[in-house]
C-alpha cells in the first residue's frame, strides 16, 4: 500500500507548493482536507493520525498542538516547516547536504524539522567552512538576504498583491527584522556551528519566490592563511556528489556582473558562490534559491522522500 501523507495548511502557501510538487504522484497517496475545513481541530487530528507522514505548514504554535496531537502515535512520522522545533535536539535537521550524516539521520527519524529559507543559504555558507577549521572561534559573522514576499505567507502575498488592503505595503524592496532578534538567529547560530549568533539583516523585494543570502567575510581574520581559492576549494569538496547544492565555479562566477534573485525561482537547487578578487583581503559568500524551493516546499519534499526510502 503507499504511504499516506496528510500536508496540515495544504491550503497556505508552503503546503500548496508541497501539493503541487506530490501531484501526479502514484508512489504516495495524499489524504486532502476540504478548504472550509482547515482548522477543524477533530477533523485535523483524525486526518494526522491516519497518516504515515504528516507534513506541517502552519504556524509554530498550531504546529505544537498539531504534535501534540500525534505525540502517543508512533505511527505517525512528522514533517514540521514551522521554526517550533528546529533547533530541538529530539528533532532531525531537515538540511540532507549540510553535513555526510545527514540524510541517513533525516531518513532515520520520526520527527524532521524543515529548514528556515534563511538558514538554508547560511547554514549552507557557514557550517563547512567551520567544520573544515577556516571560520574560526568567536568570527563575528553577518548575515545579509532578501526574499521574495511569499515568504510572508498568505498575509504578506496580500498586502503586496492588493493594493487596495488599508495594511498594503508599496515599497519595492524594505528592510525588516531591525531590532536584530529575527527568529532565524538561533537556528543559523545552532546548526551553522557558530559560537558567536550572527548579525542577521534581512530584507523582501517585489518579487514573488527567490532569494539571496550574503555572508562576507575578511579573510585575515580567517584561520589558516585562508583565500578565496582554499574556500571555495572547500566547500566545492563538502558538496561534491549529489546535485541539490552545488558550488559554481570560479571561473563562472569571475564572469557575472550581477546576480538575479529570482534565477532559482519554481526550481528545488541552491547554488553557492564566493565573489571576490584573487590576492585581496575580502570575499563575499552567496547563496541562491527559491524561498519556497529548497528553502520550504522543495526541501520538504526531498526529506519525505528520504524518508520514505527503505
Ligand atoms: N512561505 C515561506 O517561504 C516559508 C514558510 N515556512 C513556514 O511554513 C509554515 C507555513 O507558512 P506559510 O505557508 O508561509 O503560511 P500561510 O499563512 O500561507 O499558510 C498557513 C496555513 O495554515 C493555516 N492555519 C493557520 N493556523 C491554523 C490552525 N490553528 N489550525 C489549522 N490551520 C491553520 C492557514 O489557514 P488560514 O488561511 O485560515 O489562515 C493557512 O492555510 C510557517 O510555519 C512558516 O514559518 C518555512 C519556510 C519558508
Ligand atoms: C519574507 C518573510 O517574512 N520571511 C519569513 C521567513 C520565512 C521562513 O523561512 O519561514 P519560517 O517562519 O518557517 O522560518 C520571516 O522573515 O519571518
Amino acid at each position: 500500500m503507499a504511504p499516506k501523507i496528510f500536508i496540515d495548511g495544504e491550503h497556505g502557501t508552503t503546503g500548496l507548493q508541497i501539493r503541487t510538487r506530490m501531484a501526479g504522484r502514484r508512489d504516495v497517496e495524499l489524504v486532502s482536507i476540504p478548504e472550509a475545513e482547515r482548522r477543524n481541530a477533530a477533523m485535523r487530528e483524525d486526518m494526522l493520525n491516519s497518516a504515515d507522514i504528516a507534513i506541517l505548514c502552519l504556524p509554530d504554535d498550531a504546529s505544537k498542538a498539531a504534535v501534540q496531537m500525534v505525540s502517543a502515535n508512533n505511527n505517525v512520522r512528522v514533517i514540521d516547516t514551522s521554526t517550533a522545533f528546529r533547533v530541538n535536539p529530539g528533532w532531525a535537521y531537515g538540511f540532507a547536504e549540510m553535513d555526510k550524516e545527514q540524510a541517513e539521520k533525516i531518513r532515520a527519524a520520526r520527527f524532521v524539522a524543515n529548514p528556515g529559507c534563511y538558514p538554508t543559504g547560511a547554514i549552507g555558507l557557514i557550517r563547512p567552512l567551520r567544520a573544515a577549521g577556516i571560520l574560526p572561534d568567536g568570527y563575528p559573522v553577518t548575515v545579509n538576504a532578501v526574499s521574495g514576499y511569499t515568504g510572508g505567507g498568505k498575509q504578506m502575498i496580500a498586502q503586496i498583491e492588493d493594493q487596495s488592503r488599508d495594511d498594503k505595503i508599496t515599497a519595492p524592496h524594505f528592510l525588516y527584522g531591525l531590532p536584530l532578534t529575527h527568529k532565524h538567529v538561533p537556528e543559523m547560530k545552532i546548526h551553522g556551528l557558530l559560537d558567536r549568533a550572527p548579525i542577521f539583516s534581512p530584507s523582501v523585494g517585489k518579487f514573488p519566490q527567490g532569494m539571496i543570502v550574503q555572508v562576507p567575510l575578511h579573510l585575515d581574520a580567517l584561520s589558516g592563511n585562508a583565500k578565496l581559492e582554499s574556500i571555495h576549494a572547500a566547500l566545492t569538496a563538502h558538496y561534491a556528489g549529489q546535485d541539490i547544492v552545488t558550488v559554481v565555479p570560479l571561473e563562472e562566477s569571475r564572469a557575472l556582473a550581477r546576480i538575479d534573485a529570482v534565477e532559482l525561482a519554481g526550481k528545488d537547487t541552491m547554488k553557492l558562490f564566493v565573489f571576490g578578487t584573487p590576492g585581496t583581503s575580502q570575499v563575499n559568500l552567496v547563496a541562491l534559491l527559491d524561498n519556497l524551493g529548497k528553502g520550504a516546499s522543495g526541501a520538504a519534499v526531498q526529506n519525505m522522500d528520504l524518508m520514505l526510502a527503505s
